[in-house]
């Protein structure tokens, strides 16, 4: 569906070069930290800030090839942008219409409804939370094949947050759609993404499949003694702690097999995330 290859970008004091693949009917997630390169590699493949190298591949096709036609079937929400905010979402709805061949108004309006979204209050009166879930509707609204989304839930509270990813697990049931989202709320890309990307310093320090990060990843807790005994082969990261080392491992089941007396927590992408950059490579 899309994919970056080398994709540099360059500013004073940061460069990103990343390379990564969206697989159609998958919801793929990336993570990092604050400026780590997110919003710019979104806004690269969205076309608001030229590439200084690199390729990108959308639909199975070079990006220059890609007409305005199929442009629309990219659906996007960007942390710094959206409609102007003295436009209504009556207004919205008008200009959807006219932007978007298959803007579907009727799912639109019973979708603003549903999540309490008024339709003649300007969108300056409107809450972060409000606003966010109507850049998700949005994005959702025009049958889009590829859903860009910078940060959706940024803002949102946890009934809002359940809600937004509940939309987007319902807009995966179509067949030959794929979602891009970027969080920093780690248990949102969990619970929703296929594969996940990490970014730190414009670099993708880890791709895995979701269930196998959750399953298979781990972090040993070991004392010096227990460090000094240990299998290094499947540790991928190490860190230094007050009581001994911290260990990235891929292999959980093996470590816990072998060393039954360790103790081993489960992967999640936060405690990877945390590993992968603080940690250092044996
Ligand atoms: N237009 C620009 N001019 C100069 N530097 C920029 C510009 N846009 C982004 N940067 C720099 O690029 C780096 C990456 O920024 P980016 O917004 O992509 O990070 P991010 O991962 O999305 O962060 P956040 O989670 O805070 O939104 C930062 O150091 C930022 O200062």
């Amino acid at each position: 569906m899309l994919s970056l290859k080398n994709l540099q970008k360059n500013y004073p004091g940061f460069s990103l070069d990343v390379s990564m693949e969206v697989e159609e009917g998958q919801i793929t997630g990336l993570i990092g930290a604050n400026g780590a390169g997110k919003s710019t590699t979104f806004k690269v493949i969205l076309g608001l800030v030229h590439p200084d190298a690199g390729e990108i591949r959308l639909f199975n096709k070079d990006m220059e090839q890609i007409s305005q036609k199929e442009k629309a079937d990219i659906g996007a929400t960007l942390s710094d942008s959206g409609f102007s905010n003295c436009l209504t979402v009556k207004q919205i709805v008008h200009i959807l219409t006219e932007t978007y061949e298959k803007f579907d108004r009727e799912m639109f309006e019973k979708r603003c409804s549903l999540f309490s979204i008024p339709m003649d209050k300007k969108l300056k009166e409107f809450s972060t939370g409000m606003k966010a879930k109507l850049k998700v509707l949005t994005a959702t609204s025009f049958d889009a094949r590829l859903l860009v989304l910078d940060e959706p839930t940024a803002g949102l509270d946890v009934i809002a947050r359940d809600s937004i990813l509940e939309l987007l697990r319902e807009y995966m049931e179509t067949e030959g759609r794929s979602i891009l989202i970027s969080s920093h709320i780690s248990s949102d890309l969990e619970s929703l993404c296929d594969d996940i990307y990490m970014i730190d310093k414009g670099r993708i320090v880890l791709h895995e499949n979701t269930d196998v990060l959750l399953d298979e990843y781990g972090l040993i807790k070991a004392d010096e003694k227990q460090y000094e005994l240990l299998d290094k082969q499947h540790i991928l990261k190490v860190k230094k702690e007050q009581y001994g080392y911290s260990c990235l491992t891929d292999e959980r089941a093996f470590y816990a097999e072998n060393y039954p007396q360790l103790a081993i927590e489960r992967g999640s992408v936060d405690k990877v995330i945390t590993m992968m950059i603080k940690g250092e490579v044996l």
